[in-house]
């Protein structure tokens, strides 16, 4: 399964640390790839910066000023989170079935058309809430729990969970039984690029093995 997510209707002068937030969980709860439309380079940039320096999760971190043609070309299932879609459990389980989902969450109104694109209106309750928990939850859903304890590749620091205080290493000095308990990332790094349509609108950062995020501190 790939996930990526598009947040649409981003306003950079007053969402920048909301929207954050949104690639923030997209990347720690599982997601390939986040997709910010319109395109705002410092939440890009701070995106790219954790994952220097916490390990590389997501393949892709881009932006796009096309977000209605990123949908129509987007080759998989779209998903609309949205408080006025069908409840999440009535139809996650159909969802994880599909290959390919491209999760959209908005900012303020969303336009009728993304309502229509998708193949799956999904609500997390159908109450107003956030984007970003939104996002958490749908995740979180989708991989049943399994995301938490994927584990990331290069970067420079990682924590050692301890029952009180802060313990972090850099990455090399974990120890025989550092890191966090739990399972390795399940699914591969291959198949960089798909899931970017309109290359021309797309303006992004695809990381690869050569990147210099992937040199360690040790
Ligand atoms: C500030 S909210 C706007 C609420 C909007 N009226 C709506 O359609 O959900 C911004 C985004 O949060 C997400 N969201 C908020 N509440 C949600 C809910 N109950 N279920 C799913 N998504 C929700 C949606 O993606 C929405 O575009």
């Amino acid at each position: 399964m790939k996930v990526y997510v598009l947040r649409i209707g981003h306003r950079p002068d007053r969402d920048k640390r909301i929207t954050t937030h949104v690639g923030l969980v997209a990347r720690a709860f599982g997601a390939h790839g986040f997709v910010l439309s319109p395109c705002d380079e410092k939440v890009l940039e701070k995106l790219r910066d954790v994952e220097e320096r916490w390990g590389r999760l997501l393949e892709e971190i881009a932006c796009t000023n096309s977000p209605l043609k990123y949908v129509k070309t987007w080759d998989g299932t779209v998903v609309h989170l949205t408080m006025y879609g069908l409840p999440v459990d009535s139809v996650i389980d159909e969802i994880r079935q599909k290959d390919k989902i491209l999760v959209i969450v908005g900012a303020e109104k969303v336009p009728r058309e993304y309502y229509e694109l998708a193949h799956y209106n999904v609500a997390i309750g159908n109450q107003p809430h956030s984007e970003v928990a939104a996002l958490a939850i749908f995740l979180d859903r989708l991989y049943g729990g399994a995301e938490l304890y994927r584990q990331p590749v290069g970067g420079k620091l990682r924590i050692i969970p301890t029952e009180k205080g802060k313990k972090v290493v850099k990455v090399g000095e974990e120890g025989p039984s550092g890191g966090a308990p739990g399972v390795r990332a399940e699914r591969g790094r291959g198949g960089r690029g798909e899931g970017v349509q309109g290359a021309d609108e797309v303006r992004g950062h695809k990381r690869g093995a050569t990147d210099r995020d992937l040199g360690d501190e040790t």
